[in-house]
């Protein structure tokens, strides 16, 4: 029996996609040919609200902005632990606008926030693991985030950082191939990573949930949990299974609107660790 000693109220930041639409192709899921529809992308967006907050969590709401139809991957926008925020400066031009609007949440919780000189995706690239190894920042690079974004967060929030440099396009962020399950354990898919970061991985979490290739282009991966209840999307079927048997309980939600743009649970959800 698992015992989940991890379990705690967290707290997190949406931002719901009442602008959202594919006018532009950064990722190779994207396609601005198929149709989008807004509507149910905000009916989904609020069952994800809605299920985080039925377990417990507190949900903040950044308010979406006209012409940022990306705003809904809140997860982008700043990487934050103890209170500390390492704010994210976006690759793509579409998106750079975001950063801003993060700022100014933070500044108005009263967080030290560092404007950042190297290219990173906020949690999209970085994740944290406070009981592994004493507290250990996990961060990816390879198409968004640039590996001298590593050394700066490393500077700014005082953690060691691991560098994983990720191989898949299709993966082009960490939260897509990787997500902490609790404190100090992980679920990832190997194949999404170069053979070097696969031996660092498997050397640090001996334990992990070891997904499939299915299970990350199912988005399954890019889930968001919380110790015990770990929510990730409803097409994510065989790792539901996986993390079932090894203790987690698995929470589907549909996201089919926001996979059109390339991300799903954790994108939407940035965590605010204070
Ligand atoms: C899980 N992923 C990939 C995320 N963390 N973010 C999704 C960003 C999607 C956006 N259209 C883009 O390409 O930037």
């Amino acid at each position: 029996m698992r015992i989940y000693l991890d379990l705690v109220t967290r707290s997190y930041l949406m931002s719901p996609p009442e602008h959202f639409v594919v006018e532009y192709a950064i990722n190779p899921w994207m396609d601005t040919n198929a149709p989008v529809d807004t509507e149910l992308a905000v009916k989904q967006w609020e069952g994800l609200r809605e299920t985080l907050v039925r377990l417990g969590h507190t949900v903040h709401v950044l308010l979406p902005e006209i012409g940022l139809p990306d705003m809904v991957y809140a997860a982008n926008g700043a990487f934050s632990v103890d209170g500390v925020v390492y704010g994210a400066k976006f690759k793509y031009p579409q998106r750079a606008a975001e950063a801003a609007a993060h700022r100014r949440f933070y500044e108005t919780l009263g967080w030290r926030y560092h404007l950042a000189s190297e290219t990173n995706e906020g949690e999209g690239d970085f994740t944290y693991l406070p009981a592994a190894h004493g507290g250990l920042i996990l961060a990816g690079h390879g198409f968004r985030t640039e590996v001298t974004a590593h050394a700066e967060a490393q500077e700014v929030l005082g953690r060691p950082v691991i560098s994983l440099r990720l191989t898949d396009p299709r993966i082009y962020h960490l939260d897509v191939a990787l997500q902490p399950l609790d404190d100090a354990n992980i679920a990832y898919y190997p194949g999404a990573f170069s053979e070097s970061a696969q031996k660092v991985l498997a050397q640090l979490f001996p334990d992990a949930v070891v997904a499939t290739e299915e299970d990350a282009l199912t988005f399954g991966l890019n889930l968001v949990s919380d110790g015990r209840n770990v929510v990730l999307n409803s097409e994510a079927t065989g790792l539901a299974a996986s993390l079932r048997s090894a203790g987690y309980v698995p929470v589907p939600v549909e996201l089919s609107e926001l996979k059109k743009g390339g991300g799903s649970v954790k994108c939407c959800v940035a965590e605010l660790r204070g």
